[in-house]
């Protein structure tokens, strides 16, 4: 899977959203280590706080399936420059996701910003961190 078709399936992914409060849809492709791809939007709520953003659902339905091995996430958005996770997603990427795996960042432009989780999210709070207190 080129890095470019995964951008593309991220654009498609869009269609999907739910998005009747920002009218702003997002897409994500997340590729597996076995070459599988889980596409993922955002959907909102009346509830406005209860919103899940695109590169979660995308995780999310990978690993409610099982899949928890992952190459790389491509994400998308009609944004001036490459659309910019929020903190929340980032955080689950560090949950699941190498410290190197790729991350491209686009818009509808064809801008790329190609990145990666540790980049996303230097010093995430991790499962290693919850080890240390656990000892003894
Ligand atoms: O990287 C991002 C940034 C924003 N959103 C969604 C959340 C909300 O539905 C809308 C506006 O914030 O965009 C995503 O899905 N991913
Ligand atoms: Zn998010």
């Amino acid at each position: 899977m080129e890095k470019q078709q995964l951008m593309e399936q991220a654009i498609t992914a869009r269609s999907k959203a739910y998005v009747p409060y920002s009218n702003f849809p997002v897409g994500a492709a997340l590729l597996t280590a076995d070459g599988k791809v889980y596409q993922g939007v955002n959907i909102e709520n009346a509830g406005y706080s209860m919103t899940n953003c695109a590169e979660r659902t995308a995780m999310f339905k990978a690993v409610s399936e099982g899949d928890l091995k992952f190459a790389a996430l491509a994400v998308a958005a009609d944004t001036e420059g490459p659309v910019s996770p929020c903190g929340a997603c980032r955080q689950v990427l560090a949950e699941f996701c190498s410290p190197e795996m790729p991350v491209y960042l686009t818009n509808l432009k064809g801008d790329v910003q190609e990145t990666t989780v540790s980049e996303l999210l230097p010093g995430a709070f991790s499962t290693e961190d919850l080890k240390y207190a656990a000892r003894k």
